[in-house]
């Protein structure tokens, strides 16, 4: 984050529906959250993420001899399968006949600074725990260590290096600006020492940023010409953008007896990280609904493309738990098929629920789309509207676009609308609405239910989290960054990029946004997604006896009567005064 000009108020912890046992933990760190417009127009005119490339480029060419070749895994890449970063590092230490060493960093300051959500750090140390008994059986130990204060990270990680005498390390890079930032001092550190090459590499969209840009060279703000051009882009070389990296080659078993190297072996993976602490129970729950590991990942993306959907599975459940029913044609018949047509219907597992694999890295997205295509026979990326890949893969495209918005314009990772003009929107700060929304209370049943599927499950719907976001935003005209927080620390699959991009399109501030005028009615958009009601009566137990059309909109005397609020806001006045709020920009 940059430099603060101001932070947002909200309720001062965790809400509990999170699961988080304790406030966050009481360390005398308090990160900015909203940068000035000066610092974010700054950041803008030179994205730290090309200087990052540079310093990538001035890098150490030829290091002296070491005796190790360092793989830093982040918290966002979590897996052995086609991951480029320990691919590359395996083949250097392959060359220079020395081991292959992983490390991983727990930055408990980082998770406070960007809103990490006690159940994403348990998913993170459930994978690391997976990923460290399959490095042991290639011979390569998993060092996790934790590091404070988080600006000492680039020097200790330096200081690793030359203790474990390595000639090179290498990392996927990470497109967040502090990330950047960091691995930028990093690389300056070793350039400096000259001992060591530090190489980041592109692995975390399907094509790197810089590599799509308009004609003149600058990011795309619109989604479907970027899409167009991204398309173009893997035309050109689809081996290269989603051909499989190679896995790592196991270590030679002599380094289990290495003065140094073999006590990284017997370092574990911690169950906790102070802070972030889950309720045993919720925890048992997130385990249940996510579970970790490649091959889970890979089974929960086979079903997706291979079973079909079931009403059953719209809530609270293991993917994994019992088979699902085998589609005869899978490219017109699965949940991919169906895509198309299905994927706004919150009433089943009409989407793949591959979110919290793919935000932690659990799997790569070349793989996924690899392996969409292969399912339906493609050899070219379908980008097509009328197919249920072509429609899928274009929404593992936004993810590449947020993530290029990320690396082009860092204002929005700076707490900055894209849209400066909206800086000044003044918004509402009614605590009571605001806890009620967290709560799943607002007396609106669609956005009740959405949002306690987050409090419950830690994953909502992409529906959910347009009309929830679009109701915090315009019904009750709370500052979206306040609720952009909030998914971040209730969310298993909180990921700065594609939150942001959706919060900030559906409070009409970011790149290629809904115009502020066009304002979803959760009610209608209840009955479209929702028609039976299914979702609101999974999530909404007040209402688990209402049969028709008024579960969509229950009468105030029945709500009296069911125990279920009464609507905070009245939804066309609230949508008229939202509009004028948008028009006079700075007047309430
Ligand atoms: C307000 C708001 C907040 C969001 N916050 C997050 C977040 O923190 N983390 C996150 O991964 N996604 C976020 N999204 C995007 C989207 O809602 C989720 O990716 C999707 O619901 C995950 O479910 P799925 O895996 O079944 O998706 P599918 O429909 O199966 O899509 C496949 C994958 O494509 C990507 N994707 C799908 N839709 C989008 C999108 N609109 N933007 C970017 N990528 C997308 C995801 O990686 C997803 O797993 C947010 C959207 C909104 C409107």
């Amino acid at each position: 984050m940059g430099k603060r000009a101001r932070s947002l108020s909200s309720s001062p912890h965790l809400a509990p529906a999170n699961g988080a046992t304790k406030k966050k933990r009481e360390v005398n760190f308090s990160p900015n959250r909203i940068a000035t417009a000066e610092h974010a127009a700054k950041a803008d005119a030179s994205p730290p993420l090309f200087q990052l490339v540079d310093a990538v480029h001035r890098n150490v060419d030829n290091p002296p001899n070491g005796e190790c070749v360092v793989y830093w895994m982040r918290m966002e890449d979590l897996r052995i399968r086609d991951n480029r970063a320990i691919a590359q590092a395996s083949a250097q230490a392959r060359k220079d006949s020395v081991p292959l060493i992983v490390l991983h960093v727990l930055s408990p300051q980082d998770y406070i600074a960007h809103d990490r959500s006690a159940r994403k750090i348990d998913f993170v140390l459930r994978n690391l725990q997976i990923i460290r008994s399959r490095l042991s059986e290639l011979d390569i130990p998993l060092y996790t260590v934790s590091h404070e204060p988080r600006t000492k990270i680039p020097a200790f990680i330096h200081g690793l290096l030359q203790q474990w005498k390595a000639s090179h390390l290498f990392a996927n890079m990470e497109y967040e600006v502090d990330e950047l930032r960091r691995d930028i001092a990093l690389s300056g550190i070793a350039r400096k020492h000259g001992k060591v090459s530090c190489t980041f590499l592109h692995d975390r969209c399907i094509v790197p940023p810089g590599e799509v840009t308009t004609k003149d060279g600058r990011g795309y703000t619109v989604y479907s010409p970027f899409l167009r051009t991204w398309k173009s882009t893997i035309d050109q070389a689809t081996s290269d953008y989603i051909g499989e990296a190679p896995l790592p080659v196991a270590n030679d078993p002599a380094v289990r007896s290495h003065p140094v190297y073999s006590n990284l072996f017997d370092v574990e993976v911690p169950h906790e990280v102070e802070g972030f602490t889950l309720d045993p129970k919720v925890r048992e729950r997130m385990a249940s609904c996510w579970p970790a590991g490649e091959d889970a990942a890979h089974e929960v993306l086979r079903r997706f493309l291979e079973t079909m959907s079931r009403t059953s599975h719209l809530g609270v459940t293991d993917p994994l738990s019992e088979s699902a029913k085998m589609a005869k044609n899978p490219s017109t018949q699965s949940r991919l098929g169906k895509y198309n047509d299905q994927r706004d219907r919150v009433d089943a597992d009409t989407t793949s629920r591959m979110s919290p694999y793919l935000a932690a890295g659990v799997i790569s997205a070349r793989t996924c789309v690899r392996e969409a295509l292969e399912s339906c026979g493609k050899k070219k990326v379908d980008i097509s509207r009328d197919t249920g890949v072509g429609r899928w893969i274009q929404e593992i495209a936004w993810r590449d676009f947020y993530n290029h918005i990320l690396a082009f314009f860092p204002r929005v990772s700076m707490g900055r609308p894209f849209l400066e003009k909206y800086a000044h929107i003044q918004w509402e700060t009614n605590e009571a609405h605001l806890q009620a929304w967290k709560d799943g209370r607002t007396g609106v049943p669609v956005v009740d239910a959405a949002m306690r599927q987050a409090n419950t499950m830690g994953w909502m719907h992409n529906r959910g989290r347009m009309i929830a976001a679009m109701y915090l935003t315009k019904d009750l005209l709370i500052d979206w960054r306040l609720g952009e927080r909030y998914f971040m620390e209730v969310l298993i699959d909180g990921d700065l990029a594609s939150n942001n991009g959706g919060w900030q399109w559906s409070a009409s501030t970011g790149v290629d946004p809904a115009p502020y005028f066009r304002i979803f009615n959760p009610y209608t958009q209840s009955q479209k997604i929702d028609p039976g009601g299914e979702y609101i009566r999974a999530f909404v137990p007040e209402l688990a006896k209402v049969r028709g059309p008024e579960i969509h909109k229950p009468p105030p005397a029945l709500a009296d009567k069911l125990g279920y609020p009464r609507a905070l806001v009245e939804h066309d006045m609230a949508r008229k005064q939202a509009i004028e709020r948008y028009k006079n920009i700075g007047k309430k």
